[in-house]
């Protein structure tokens, strides 16, 4: 087999014991629930923003245009600047504070990240949902976005330490099963506030994202800190403890061993940001920057954000939009389950290669059935209910290939392989990319809508090609390794090897040793 994965092999190279106690299940629980804010605010601002009072009260100019427009053209109807930066500041927002958390995640430990983002996302949604004027709903915007950013910097950091690695997958997708959870709520919260009659309901959906907001951060004030992030800040006897508490055994001692052998090592950099341009830090940094990217290149927020329109644009009536919405949002959840079961079981690889081909398949129907129907002109004609049903058919399974694929893998992937000494910093920069290109796409969505035309999907399904292509050939497989122990999966790639230095892989074969295993060395091909 082509490709960079370690040998097929593939047995875990070393094994800890211990179990999945109930501890370290509810204390997973409780700190994936912080994607829950992500997922509100994703699924909300679509559907405000489409409210009449909403836009009449703060937008009066994108009102009018849009209850003048007697143009014909699906393709250009809701093209608005103005509006989608509104709803995509909050990105830019996010993007900062990540950069910021790094440095609060990594000094005072991945619970207090947690805890200052779930507060101050809460404010954001007071300002947000008693706004009366547009400077109050930005800087609303602006505190949501920076709670956005600590809690996607922090949790999967978190996650990733709390778990067992043979379920580092399952428990890790917990955030973005979350971040699913919370879109569908909003798209719920969304179709019945649309529906209050004096015009006050976008006030209830804005203020809406306070539940999730106490959710993290009541949450976040009983979670324990993680083992790798007590001994990080010189507290190794009680994260011994805290080892044998979340691991249910009191032999702990090769695993304790090796946090604190990664600890020491990550004590010794100074400067983790410059630190993250060494050469040995290559693929690292490479991952931490093209998994983002990806990910969000996927176009899954095209629909995410503006499903609603687009399947206005296809000829559905409001209402039906809005329902199409929150179907798309429960195929999003419950895919996300097939992740969770089976990251740790058939591999990250194997769901991203499945994801890409499904996402291009259904990408290529979406753009043949839309080209058909409204040709290059976007004349919108009668269009047959079981035609419409078709498009969203294809948009489920599209929906569904990204759910169990790049939606999870994205958060997952990076958080588990940055060594400790560049582990929060890396993550600041998957994060921050995410939110760039999230920002990105739902800024040039509108316009490349009205260009480009049917053409806008075959835009992202090269995209997917291009992804897949690279996880084929440079995503090594990681199920089943423990965190600290990931230089040796490096070390066996085809490519990625040469940038690996050999004291590294000693390293851990020093701490394969004292754990009494020893460990196989063999390159992959
Ligand atoms: O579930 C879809 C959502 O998941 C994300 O990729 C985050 O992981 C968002 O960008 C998207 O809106």
């Amino acid at each position: 087999m082509a490709g960079g994965f370690i040998s097929s092999a593939g047995n875990p190279m070393k094994e800890y014991p211990g179990r999945l106690t109930p501890f370290v299940l509810m204390a997973c629980i409780v700190a994936a629930m912080g994607g829950l804010i992500f997922g509100y605010d994703i699924g909300i601002s679509g559907g405000v923003t489409s409210m009449a009072p909403f836009l009449k009260k703060f937008f009066p100019s994108v009102y009018r245009k849009e209850e003048g427009d007697t143009s014909t053209n699906q393709y250009c109807k809701f093209d608005s600047q103005i509006l989608t930066m509104f709803t995509s500041s909050l990105y830019l927002a996010a993007l900062v504070a990540s950069i910021l958390a790094s440095w609060i995640t990594r000094k005072l430990g991945r619970k207090a990240s947690m805890l200052a983002g779930g507060v101050v996302f809460l404010g954001g949604a007071a300002i947000n949902g008693a706004a009366g004027n547009v400077a109050m709903l930005i800087v609303g915007r602006i505190l949501l976005g920076i709670g956005i950013g600590f809690a996607n910097q922090s949790v999967p950091l978190y996650l990733s330490e709390m778990a067992p690695y043979r379920y580092r997958g399952a428990l890790n997708i917990g955030f973005q099963l979350s971040i699913t959870i919370g879109i569908l709520a909003a798209n719920l919260v969304n179709y019945f506030t649309a529906k209050i009659e004096g015009g006050w309901g976008w006030r209830v959906s804005l203020a809406g994202a306070a539940v999730p907001a106490l959710i993290i951060t009541i949450g976040s004030l009983f979670l324990p800190n993680t083992p790798n992030s007590m001994i990080e800040r010189n507290q190794a006897e009680k994260a011994r403890e805290m080892l044998r508490r979340i691991r249910g055994t009191k032999d702990v001692n090769h695993e304790f061993n090796d946090l604190v052998a990664a600890s020491e090592a990550s004590r010794k950099v100074e400067h983790p940001w410059r630190n993250l341009l060494e050469r040995k830090y290559r693929p690292h940094l490479t991952m931490a920057i093209l998994i983002p990217f990806f990910q969000q290149l996927t176009g899954i927020n095209v629909v995410m954000f503006y499903a609603p329109v687009l399947f206005q644009t296809i000829g559905f009536g409001s209402n039906a939009s809005l329902m199409s919405a929150v179907i798309t949002g429960l195929v999003n959840a419950a895919a996300t389950i097939v992740s969770i079961y089976g990251s740790d079981k058939w591999g990250r690889r194997s769901l991203f290669l499945e994801g890409g081909a499904q996402m291009l398949i259904s990408q290529i129907m979406v753009t043949i059935l839309i080209a058909l129907q409204f040709g290059l002109d976007g004349q919108a004609t009668d269009i047959p209910q079981w035609y419409a049903i078709l498009v969203v058919a294809f948009i489920c399974l599209y929906v569904a290939a990204y759910a169990w694929s790049w939606g999870p893998l994205g958060w997952l992937v990076p958080s588990e392989i940055f060594p400790l000494e560049i582990r929060s910093a890396a993550q600041s920069i998957n994060v921050s990319v995410n939110m760039l290109f999230t920002f990105a796409v739902a800024q040039v969505f509108l316009p490349m809508l009205c260009h480009l035309k049917f053409g806008l999907f075959v835009f992202f399904a090269c995209f997917v090609v291009a992804m897949t292509i690279f996880v084929y050939f440079f995503v090594p497989e990681t199920k089943n390794i423990p965190i600290e122990e990931m230089s040796r999966v490096w070390k066996q790639h085809w490519y990625w090897a040469k940038f690996i230095p050999d004291q590294d892989l000693n390293r851990s074969l020093e701490m394969a040793n004292g754990a009494g295993k020893q460990p196989s060395t063999a390159t992959a091909p």
